[in-house]
């Protein structure tokens, strides 16, 4: 290993073969990913397929199957020990294929998010896929970014890191580009950054010297690597549920087969009871339909452009009761145009401005210089608020274009005054300073929020006029502020001061006031509709910005976020109160204004303390530590910081507001469906339990076998409990409340319900059982199988959703008919083709046979809708 951090810049590129102007060309970058592979660590030893496949079998309820089958061999009942085998293999086969599955999707998803990089290539800027990032690039970093490779830092502007995932310091860490002399520990060498640290300030041009598991991170990777299941609260306390259930079975078997002996039957017939039971009560694709129907759900919201990183926040969507958003290009378009500018006294456009005016002058150096953002082929890169002002300056009368006259284009001024030295901007300070020689005079151009930019200018120019400022300029200037701010505009003060001084932080003071800029961002087209819909489902929107508080409200009150009694805080106005306080008024609060991350914070926390969930959007460096406290973090896509990309459960891929709206729909449809599908295979499987135990306590003979009970549970259940869980969203999802996180899936009314609906498919099972037991046994239990499995297909219907068919209709889920259709078709298989009569243990049927069968299986379901329509015409 080099230790690049002791020698010299120019040795380090010579060493890397690199350029510091130009970076790699494409066809060498190409190359060297080709050698030394991509720019990733390796993800932790997986399970193999093998692996996955055994792990099926070590479930308790398969433990049961198995022991069931080992009975049935003995009771010489060979052809349903064959079918259990195959069925358990089956099973297990599923079982691994959905694993597989699911883990491939959670990695499309992962790809979807993953982050990037910006390198010089070609002598020009790109963004890149961080996996292909090579030695010898030369890595562009700034605030915000995910350093994604080790480095040598070549050009330093006052770049600090955080690189607690590497050294567990959770301090920021200021880099220099010095050279070392001597060996020193990681965590000292400045003059490198380090692959998992986080850009929280400044910006750096990096040489790549190494990447993936070659990176520091790498080596102690393996520390990390392995790869945890991670199983959302949903399928962990299902988990406990069938743990639960499964001990419940065991007690249950062991009575019966007490019970049974007591009688006086032999060991085996009264193990055939137990079995039937064990296998009546298992819901075998209870765990399967969970993951599908949760899969499915991320996949629909993907391509409703939200991507979910975190499972457990489909969840938590579901229950969000307060969502957080930022304005700016959230709620907002964030396409800035420069509307009035307040200069000299007077208020003025763009086209109204003079070149030939010194004042007007210092204004558009200051516009143009002290500006990141860039204007080609009319593509505006960097922050919109930057580019509006390069749009303004493009406006002014004189300037050339390209056409001949006399005023030089924005990158022409910039060439002729080149920054010498700068601050960058931070939403924490609000300001951004460069210096320049203007006419050989040092000068240094401060903007920002006029709030913090007002109280650190001495004095005001009037044309060439400089004088001391007045408490009336200030008063002026304040007005035209408030003027500004209540259209919904945001002002931006400019300022200067001739001086030699190094710059920093404390240079911005003791300025000269040039004027204000203001600049329209119009809401999002969405994001009224999607405010008024949020309020209906029970959500209270919140807006968090950086801006002047008299413009968010104005924007907050378009939007219908701020109406009346709703109060609005600034950061400063939210820190002067103390929790309790806070705790009083949180509720009324719609807007916060002039934040910083860390009030952020406290929003959360506030919230958190009455019980809401909350979602939080952020898109900055420093709003990770808010993304990761809130349920659920949101970040945005395309404007977005990589860290804040790194912390969120969510990301929107259009940052637009109305996305966030719909993600809680889907959830809070996922939530439910799952909830129906769990319903729907309870109570079928309960209707089965309830006839075993009758015939058991009424000393009748065994109705079902358990090939039967397993061609229910596993394939004519698994059709229709599929179908509810591709059942749309209600419409009326976000008319209702939001769901109480801590409520169990399985409240006292939901049990209920399935104990009700279970003991009618019992009761027509049962009346099936005992009109078959006139004839012979074998006819009984014939009967009684079909009568289950045909209620239980239909019982499908009941369970989509709480409304009643008629309500909801057919069109919106097809595969709920299919799913019936295939079943029933199954069935009739089984009942009338005789080669299958062995295997199925049924009997020959008459024609009214199956018509009772078709008239008990029907009851239930016409008693459930029968309710229904009841309580809908109620209600
Ligand atoms: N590039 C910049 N240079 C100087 N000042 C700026 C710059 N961008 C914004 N400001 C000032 O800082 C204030 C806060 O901006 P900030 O970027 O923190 O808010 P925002 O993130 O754009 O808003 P939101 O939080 O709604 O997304 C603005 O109102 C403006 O006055
Ligand atoms: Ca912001």
């Amino acid at each position: 290993m080099k230790a690049y951090y002791r020698e010299s810049k120019e040795e380090v590129l010579k060493q890397l073969g690199a350029n510091e102007q130009q970076g790699l060309t494409s066809k060498a970058a190409q190359e060297k990913l080709a050698q030394v592979g991509p720019n990733a660590l390796v993800e932790g030893k997986k399970k193999s397929v093998v692996e996955v496949f055994l792990e099926q079998f070590k479930d308790l309820m398969v433990i049961i199957l198995i022991v069931a089958a080992v009975i049935s061999a003995f009771t010489g009942n060979l052809e349903s020990t064959a079918v259990i085998i195959v069925v358990l293999i089956l099973n297990a086969i599923l079982g691994t294929v959905q694993h597989v599955k699911a883990e491939k999707s959670l990695e499309a998803l992962k790809s979807l998010s993953a982050p990037a990089a910006k390198v010089l290539r070609d002598g020009k800027k790109q963004e890149i896929a961080a996996k292909d990032v090579v030695p010898g690039d030369i890595l562009l970093l700034e605030a915000g970014d995910l350093v994604t490779a080790d480095g040598r830092i070549l050009d330093n502007f006052s770049l600090q890191v955080n690189e607690s995932s590497l050294t567990g310091e959770s301090t920021n860490i200021d880099k220099l580009d010095t050279t070392f002399e001597k060996e020193v520990p990681l965590a000292d060498r400045v003059n490198m950054v380090y692959s998992s640290s986080l850009v929280t300030y400044g910006r750096a041009n990096v040489l790549v010297t190494a990447t993936g598991m070659e990176t520091e991170i790498g080596k102690i990777a393996t520390l990390m690597n392995e790869t945890k299941e991670r199983r959302t609260p949903l399928q962990v306390s299902l988990d406990q549920f069938s743990s639960r259930l499964a001990t419940a079975i065991l007690i249950f078997c062991a009575l019966i087969l007490g019970l049974q002996m007591w009688r006086g039957q032999p060991l085996l017939d009264a193990l055939l009871f137990a079995v039937a039971l064990a296998v009546a009560a298992i819901p075998e694709a209870l765990s399967s339909i969970v993951t599908i129907v949760q899969a499915m759900g991320t996949q629909k919201m993907a391509k409703e452009h939200a991507i979910i990183k975190n499972l457990a926040a489909v969840e938590s969507l579901g229950s969000v009761s307060v969502i957080c958003s930022d304005k700016t290009g959230t709620l907002t378009q964030n396409k800035m145009t420069v509307e009035d500018i307040y200069i000299g006294g007077k208020v003025l456009k763009p086209e109204e401005l003079n070149l030939s005016n010194q004042l007007h002058r210092y204004l558009l150096y200051d516009v143009v210089l002290n500006n990141d953002a860039s204007l080609s082929d009319g593509k505006k890169i960097g922050d919109p608020t930057e580019s509006a002002l390069l749009e303004m300056y493009r406006k002014v009368p004189g300037i050339d274009l390209g056409d001949g006259k006399l005023g030089l284009s924005e990158s022409e001024l910039r060439e002729h005054l080149d920054r010498l030295e700068e601050v960058p901007f931070d939403s924490d300070r609000k300001l951004m300073s460069t210096k320049h020689l203007i006419h050989t005079v040092p000068t240094i151009f401060v903007k920002g929020a006029i709030d913090v930019l007002l109280k650190r200018c001495v004095n005001i120019r009037f044309g060439d006029d400089v004088r001391p400022m007045t408490e009336q300029d200030r008063k002026d200037i304040l007005a035209q502020n408030n003027h500004f701010s209540e259209n919904g505009l945001r002002v931006l003060a400019f300022a200067y001061k001739e001086s030699d001084e190094e710059l920093s932080t404390d240079s911005e003071k003791d300025l000269t006031f040039i004027g204000l800029v203001s600049e329209m961002d119009p809401p999002r087209k969405e994001s009224v509709a999607a405010v008024a819909r949020a309020k209906e489902a029970g959500i209270r929107t919140v807006m968090i910005t950086g801006d002047h508080k008299v413009t968010a409200v104005a924007i907050a009150k378009k939007i219908g976020i701020f109406t009346d009694g709703d109060l609005a805080l600034t950061g400063l106005e939210l820190d002067a109160l103390s929790d309790k306080e806070l705790d009083q008024q949180i509720e009324k609060v719609a807007v916060y204004a002039r934040v910083s991350p860390e009030n952020k914070i406290r929003i959360v926390n506030a919230w958190q303390r009455k019980n809401h969930i909350v979602s939080m959007t952020g898109d900055g460096v420093n709003d990770a530590p808010a993304l990761k406290k809130a349920d659920v973090g949101v970040a945005m896509g395309i404007t977005g910081t990589e860290v804040s990309k790194d912390a969120a459960s969510m990301i929107l891929t259009d940052d637009n507001f109305a996305t966030i709206i719909k993600a809680v729909a889907n959830g809070r449809t996922v939530y439910e469906n799952i909830r129906n599908a769990i319903g729907y295979l309870l109570s079928g499987n309960l209707s089965a339990i309830i006839t075993v135990l009758f015939a058991s306590i009424a000393a009748l003979p065994v109705p079902f076998v358990a090939v039967q009970l397993l061609f229910i549970n596993l394939v004519t259940d698994s059709l229709p409990a599929l179908a509810i869980g591709m059942e749309p969203g209600n419409p009326d999802i976000l008319k209702r409340k939001p769901r109480d996180p801590k409520a169990s899936l399985l409240d006292k009314k939901f049990v209920t319900q399935i104990s009700i609906q279970g003991f009618l498919i019992s009761l027509s099972v049962i009346a099936a059982f005992l009109l078959g037991l006139r004839d012979t046994p074998a006819i009984a239990c014939t009967m009684a199988f079909s009568t289950l499995t045909f209620a239980r297909l239909l019982h499908g219907f009941n369970c989509r959703s709480q409304h009643s068919i008629f309500k909801i209709g057919f069109k919106n889920n097809w595969y709920s008919l299919a799913a019936f259709a295939l079943g029933t078709v199954l069935l009739a298989l089984i009942l009338f083709v005789p080669a299958l009569y062995g295997l199925f243990a049924v009997q020959p049927l008459t024609a009214q046979e199956v018509w009772l069968i078709v008239i008990l299986a029907v009851i239930p379901t016409i008693l459930i809708q029968l309710v229904k329509v009841i309580r809908e015409n109620r209600d």
